[in-house]
């Protein structure tokens, strides 16, 4: 909406009324088709600090926030539409809706996209981009993700492809042991280990800003790719030349602007280290068939290719691990391991209390304080960690829940 107002003539400022989160706003001309006989007052996600002060020429506000900001717009004649607010999440309640009038009833288009094409146009793509004797490396971190990707690619290019599972230090308790054997029992593709672990916590030694970790384990997981791509060229006489990433449309969407483009529409909320943190001079092709799909979308995608339940239910483990998860530096004291085992402690006592599925995700953060407490009879000077649980439909946005409302959870 404030692209089409700025483009037009009218005018974006930075808002007295910053809106986030949830909002009610009030449709002031029913009769628009954005919203047709749905409800008169609805509740919205709002996400913005800048707002539309003027309108251009033959634009008429149809819905303004309860603080008074115009959320959505429409210029009958050339047929032009606004909104303010997100309708594609699902804190939208009747977004979904109103996308609906606009598409179908303002757009004429029909409802023909499935899954099934998705799959279908990504093993052809795929198929077409690598030639007949190319092998391909997958980069699989036994989240949902790259599992999908490499099934996908697989049904593509059968045993052209070759599965890399990176130890890169930063693992879960016993992530190691317990993502090898499940791809080994329940997904039947080879898969190599690579323990780097090493390198990454040197690299990452001393280092305490969120975004340069992210760049430096970008940076490390390709170095370890093209370390694979020279055994295996050892071993079967060509080279791969393309890596597979379970990169999502969410990863893509908060690293950009690429780092260094120059652009500055949109502020990078994290690079990425499949995005933003890769090295620019890369050699490895990517084939990222997730790319412009979300976490839900993803996971509907693997049961068409019957990708077992268990990988399909798993929370969301960043690529950087733990490293993003201790505040500060990773590798002083023993911040990874305690992190590691009030991790193990805090999953236990959700799936325990039987709430695994229903969380998206659930983890805890190691902080850079430490605090008084009692033990036995002592006086404590110790480490202070937060737990976080969240519920979402496709991790765009999110509702907290209340960790301490699980009884097990005894350290
Ligand atoms: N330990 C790892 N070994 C090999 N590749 C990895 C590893 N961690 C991440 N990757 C690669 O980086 C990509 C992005 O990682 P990210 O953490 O965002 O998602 P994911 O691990 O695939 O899935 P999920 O978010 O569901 O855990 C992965 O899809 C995978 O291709």
């Amino acid at each position: 909406m404030q692209l089409l107002v700025q483009t037009l003539g009218g005018a974006v400022e930075p808002g007295v009324r910053q809106e986030y989160g949830d909002m009610e706003v009030e449709v002031t001309a029913p009769s628009s088709a954005l919203y047709g006989e749905d409800g008169k007052r609805q509740s919205v996600w709002m996400s913005h600090g800048d707002e539309v002060v003027r309108l251009p020429e033959g634009f008429e506000v149809v819905a303004r926030s309860v603080q008074g900001a115009i959320a959505a717009i429409e210029h009958r004649e050339k047929r032009f539409y606004g909104l303010q607010y997100h309708p594609e999440v699902t804190h939208s309640p009747q977004g979904m809706e109103t996308l609906r009038h606009f598409l179908f009833d303002v757009c004429g288009i029909k409802a023909d996209w499935k899954m099934q094409d998705v799959l279908d146009e990504e093993i052809k793509t795929i198929k077409s981009m690598v030639g007949p004797d190319e092998h391909v490396i997958c980069a699989l971190s036994g989240g949902v993700d790259s599992t999908v990707a490499a099934t996908l690619v697989h049904n593509a290019i059968g045993d052209r492809l070759h599965c890399v599972f990176v130890d890169n230090g930063l693992l879960r308790y016993k992530e190691q042991e317990r993502v090898m054997s499940t791809f080994n029992s329940d997904l039947h593709l080879p898969v190599t280990c690579i323990d780097a672990s090493e390198k990454f916590l040197s690299e990452l030694k001393g280092v305490k800003d969120p975004e340069m970790k992210r760049k430096i384990i970008g940076r490390e997981f390709i170095a370890v790719f093209d370390e694979f791509a020279h055994m295996l060229e050892k071993k079967i006489g060509k080279r791969p030349e393309y890596l597979v990433q379970g990169t999502l449309y969410p990863d893509v969407i908060e690293s950009c602007p690429p780092p260094g483009s120059g652009r500055t529409h949109s502020h990078t909320i994290k690079s990425h280290h499949n995005v933003g943190g890769l090295p620019k001079d890369m050699k490895l092709k990517l084939i990222e068939p997730l790319k412009l799909l979300f976490k839900d979308e993803v996971r509907k995608l693997g049961s068409i290719l019957n990708v077992p339940e268990s990988f399909l239910k798993r929370h969301p483990f960043p690529g950087p691990g733990l490293a993003v998860r201790v505040i500060g530096d990773v590798t002083a004291g023993n911040a990874l391991e305690v992190l590691r085992q009030v991790d193990e402690i805090f999953i236990q006592a959700i799936k325990d209390a039987g709430l695994y599925d229903e969380i998206w995700q659930a983890f805890a953060v190691f902080l850079p304080v430490q605090t008084v407490g009692v033990q036995g009879d002592q006086r404590t000077h110790s480490h202070v960690v937060a737990l976080r649980a969240i519920t979402s439909e496709d991790g765009m946005t999110a509702n907290c829940r209340v960790p301490f409302l699980l009884k097990s959870c005894q350290v």
